[in-house]
């Protein structure tokens, strides 16, 4: 059976030391031809998925924030130790000393940002989802063709040895099973459900700024069924959505069935921003799953969305009821924000489309599937389409 590129090591960290990935103690030198990044927004997530892993980079580097308070954008770019700040976004895109811009707005300001960036000739790295829908998206992913642009949506996940060892060894079984994975996988369950511990004023569960478990979560599970089945999804058979007490239109949590295109299988997904906190099974589902099935096995990846803090992979035998724990690939220093700015560092700079055509990487026509099939269960579901 495959290895994983990285395998445990005496260097392999401890639990805290890989929750703690995010905070390195000191920034390393920068190249002299770094590439530089704006960021768009004084983003609660931008310190993980960006500042601290660029801090162990030395071929990037972040320059400027945007952030629409001048308080708020001096002080976070002090704390983060960005040199340039700006109290509009437009003004960061028009500065010509940077190359690629982060942009970690509300899903709703996704679309309109990430247009103006392309237009200001930036290669952007785009937090998920890509926009509002479906269409919003592909006319980004034309444009970002159009102008030569580097368009990563950031689903970070894809870029970890973890889930490129996942996706391996299923590849690999459907290969010694002939080949087609029309043939070889049966059904594929995926769920992310988190207790309810962000606020109801939060992004997330604001329409205007197109919010929504689905929207949130739902977009990891579908571009995580696509990715490690190798299938696409045909139609979406079931769904179903409870919205939150404030909005009927923002769903708090949802399920849905889909059926996996050229099969009989059936990929089913769940998804909850709203579990109960005092619930032992929220916190257990804390660990978002993906678990594969064939005709004679189960893969499970637990933690599959943030596998540097933790996760298991195993094979069960359905036959003899064996069950296999592979080896962790954890190592030392590195998330999955960092394995993905890698990578986008390296498509910008390399410009030879190598990155691009990587299994890891996420495509145009992945954001728009991944949406299109997000679009579909809202409608299934008897909710309305962001826009
Ligand atoms: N990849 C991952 O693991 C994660 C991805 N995300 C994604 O990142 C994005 C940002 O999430 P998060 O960091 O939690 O977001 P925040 O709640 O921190 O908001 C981000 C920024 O949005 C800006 N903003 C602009 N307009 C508005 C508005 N009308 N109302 C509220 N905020 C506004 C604010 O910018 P300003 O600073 O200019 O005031 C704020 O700093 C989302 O798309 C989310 O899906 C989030 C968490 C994890
Ligand atoms: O990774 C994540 O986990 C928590 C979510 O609310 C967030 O938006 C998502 O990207």
């Amino acid at each position: 059976m495959t290895t994983p590129t990285v395998v445990p090591s005496a260097e392999s960290p401890n639990l805290w030391g890989r929750i703690n990935l995010a905070k390195p103690k000191t920034a390393v030198p920068k190249a002299p031809n770094a590439l530089r990044i704006g960021q768009l927004s004084a983003a609660k997530i931008a310190p993980a998925s960006l500042l601290n892993p660029a801090k162990t980079l030395d071929n990037v580097e972040v320059v400027a924030l945007a952030a629409r308070d001048v308080t708020k954008a001096e002080e976070y770019a002090k704390l983060h130790g960005i040199p340039r700040t700006y109290t509009s976004y437009e003004a960061l895109l028009a500065d010509p000393e940077i190359d690629a811009v982060y942009i970690p707005l509300p899903n709703g300001l996704h679309h309109v940002w990430t247009k103006k960036a392309i237009l200001a000739g930036k290669h952007v790295l785009l937090e998920k989802p890509a926009a509002s829908n479906a269409t919003q998206t592909a006319d980004l992913v034309q444009l970002a063709k159009e102008k030569g642009i580097v368009l990563l949506e950031a689903f970070h996940y894809r870029f970890h040895p973890a889930g490129i060892y996942f996706q391996q060894i299923i590849r690999e079984h459907v290969n010694l099973h002939g080949g087609d994975p029309r043939a070889v996988i049966k059904g594929i369950h995926t769920e992310i459900s988190l207790p309810k511990i962000i606020g109801d004023d939060d992004i997330r569960f604001n329409w205007d700024l197109a919010g929504g478990a689905l929207m949130d979560l739902g977009t990891y599970t579908v571009n995580a069924i696509h990715y490690f089945t190798g299938l696409d999804i045909d139609s979406v058979d079931s769904a179903e959505a409870t919205t939150i007490p404030k909005d009927d239109r923002v769903d708090g949590k949802a399920r849905a069935t889909l059926t996996l295109k050229g099969t009989d299988a059936k990929a089913e997904l769940v998804v909850s921003l709203v579990q109960p906190l005092l619930s032992f099974s929220s916190w257990w589902n804390l660990f978002p799953n993906v678990e594969v099935e064939t005709e004679d096995k189960v893969f499970t990846f637990t933690m599959f969305a943030l596998p540097h803090v933790y996760h298991t992979i195993n094979i069960l035998d359905k036959r003899t009821g064996k069950k296999e724990e592979t080896i962790k690939a954890y190592q030392e220093g590195y998330s999955t924000y960092r394995y993905q700015l890698e990578a986008f560092v390296r498509a910008v700079k390399e410009k030879d489309g190598v990155e691009a055509s990587k299994s890891t990487w996420v495509s145009g026509a992945d954001s728009i599937e991944t949406q299109r099939v997000i679009d579909e269960i809202y409608k299934k579901a008897g909710l309305p389409v962001r826009e």
